[in-house]
């Protein structure tokens, strides 16, 4: 797997592969990486499948209650620390995950990492997953406060398509989100295949 996450001026983006594997077996390549938990709260698996998709729905369920209780969303940072804390009681049990939340509450932009060693972090830009180190090379050589939308979608995407090329753990489609004062929107999802002979034109054309 390879999951990103960074904040900017225009909100968050998010943009994640869809392999699972068993080892060098490939289970999927339609897995759903980032998962929907409300209009203003995202979230980013990577590790254990069935830790992280059983823990994210309920983590979904406990937001969802607490939106019945209190009459508002939650918070990214109370979201992140009902995962951090659900982490911290199975510590040391076997759970894998390394996810990131991303959202918008009354704070304004919000993108924590958690994961099942017991991490809570709040960042501007994160990578998690087998394939995180080639995402970093390409993340952190393009990544500026203040690129544009497009810009910013479009350095997500690559990022993770450099991760599928080189990782043999990552791979499929490649799903982009960007999170706004308004909510989420899937910008992308395209085929890891069709980036690559893109990518491979558009350089013979320089
Ligand atoms: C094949 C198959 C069923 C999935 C097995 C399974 O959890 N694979 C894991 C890798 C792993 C992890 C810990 C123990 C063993 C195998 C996997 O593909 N994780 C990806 C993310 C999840 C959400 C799909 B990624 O991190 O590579």
């Amino acid at each position: 797997t390879t999951t990103l996450g960074f904040k900017y001026q225009g909100g968050v983006i998010l943009a994640v592969d869809s392999r699972a594997t068993g080892g060098q077996y490939i289970g999927s390549q339609t897995m759903k990486k980032i998962v929907e938990i409300n209009d203003f709260l995202l979230g980013t698996l990577a590790g254990g499948a069935a830790d992280c998709v059983y823990w994210d729905r309920v983590l979904s369920k406990e937001c969802r209650l607490h939106e019945l209780r209190n009459k508002e969303r939650i918070s990214v940072a109370a979201a992140s620390k009902i995962m951090a804390n659900i982490a911290h009681e199975y510590k040391g049990m076997g759970l894998s995950m390394g996810m990131m939340l991303a959202g918008y509450d009354k704070r304004g932009p919000g993108l924590y990492y958690v994961d099942s060693e017991g991490s809570r972090t709040p960042g501007n830009l994160f990578s998690v997953g087998s394939g995180s180190l080639f995402a970093y090379g390409v993340l952190d050589s393009g990544y500026r406060w203040d690129l544009q939308d497009k810009e910013a979608q479009d350095l997500g995407q690559r990022a993770i398509y450099h991760a599928t090329f080189r990782d043999a753990y990552s791979g499929g489609i490649i799903r982009v989100y960007h999170m706004t004062p308004t909510g989420w929107i899937n910008v992308s999802n395209t085929d890891c295949m069709e980036l690559h002979y893109k990518f491979k034109s558009e350089k013979e054309a320089q």
